[in-house]
């Protein structure tokens, strides 16, 4: 049985004083769910909250990171800053990182694999662009960049990890995919899983579904036998509505 994971990715959003306030109360309202509730924070407000989170189940998560321990990287933050912080997880290949900021299938999979070997959990996003969908490509590019990310990781690393599928034409439109649109994928990346990495670590892999969830879409997307949690960007910027989504989760 796969546990729930609802992450909210803040994006370039909240100061250190907005994100630590906001932690407070969140720990607070979600203090006895069954869902694993993970926070993205900017880089800046990371050990702030990774402190106001102490005795809390919520767990911390980096947007971005780079593969190398350390060295002349300007503006980078390596695995080993972020795990001394006390990040569980670290998000890699967001689409906004692969059309703003050059990331590649090749980097991800670095990324990836410099996480692990640091014990952080890669939450690795894929998905496709409208143009893409209505191409009818949105398999192809799911499979893609699935296996790239995943290229050369064994199958124990493969089921440990998280993939958030997020159709990049979803992502902040308020246009989400339909449950069934929704599951469809999910279920062919866990089916390209299966094929690579075997049926065990497929079982095993949660798959989240990203792109405009709300409180009010979130019950029909997460009770999808596929989706094992969400990604959420603005909806999860606000205690009521994350806290919302994540009841409705379950
Ligand atoms: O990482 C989160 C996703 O990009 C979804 O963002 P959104 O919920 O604002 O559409």
């Amino acid at each position: 049985m796969r546990q729930m994971i609802i992450a909210g990715n803040w994006k370039m959003h909240k100061t250190v004083s907005e994100a630590v306030s906001f932690v407070q109360e969140l720990k607070q309202q979600v203090a006895n769910t069954r869902v694993e509730v993970v926070v993205c924070p900017p880089f800046t407000a990371l050990a702030p909250v990774a402190e106001a989170l102490k005795g809390s189940s919520i767990a911390l998560a980096a947007q971005n990171m780079h593969w190398e321990n350390q060295g002349a990287f300007t503006g980078e933050i390596s695995p080993l800053m972020l795990k001394e912080i006390g990040c569980k997880y670290v998000v890699l290949g967001h689409s906004e990182r692969r059309q703003y900021f050059g990331e590649t299938d090749e980097t991800v999979n670095k990324k990836v694999k410099a996480a692990l070997e640091h014990g952080l959990v890669p939450i690795v996003c894929v998905g496709e662009t409208l143009a893409q969908r209505e191409a009818n490509a949105t398999e192809q590019v799911v499979a893609t960049q699935t296996r790239g990310a995943l290229a050369d990781l064994s199958p124990e690393q493969v089921a440990g990890l998280v993939i958030a599928y997020e159709p990049v034409w979803a992502i902040g439109t308020g246009k989400t995919a339909s449950d069934q649109d929704a599951q469809q994928v999910n279920r062919y990346i866990r089916q390209v899983i299966a094929q690579e990495f075997g049926q065990s670590a497929a079982e095993a892999v949660r798959i989240q579904y990203g792109g405009s969830v709300k409180p009010g879409n979130a019950r029909g997307l997460m009770s999808q036998p596929d989706i094992d949690g969400a990604l959420v960007g603005g909806a999860s910027l606000k205690v009521e509505d994350f806290k919302g989504i994540i009841e409705n989760s379950l």
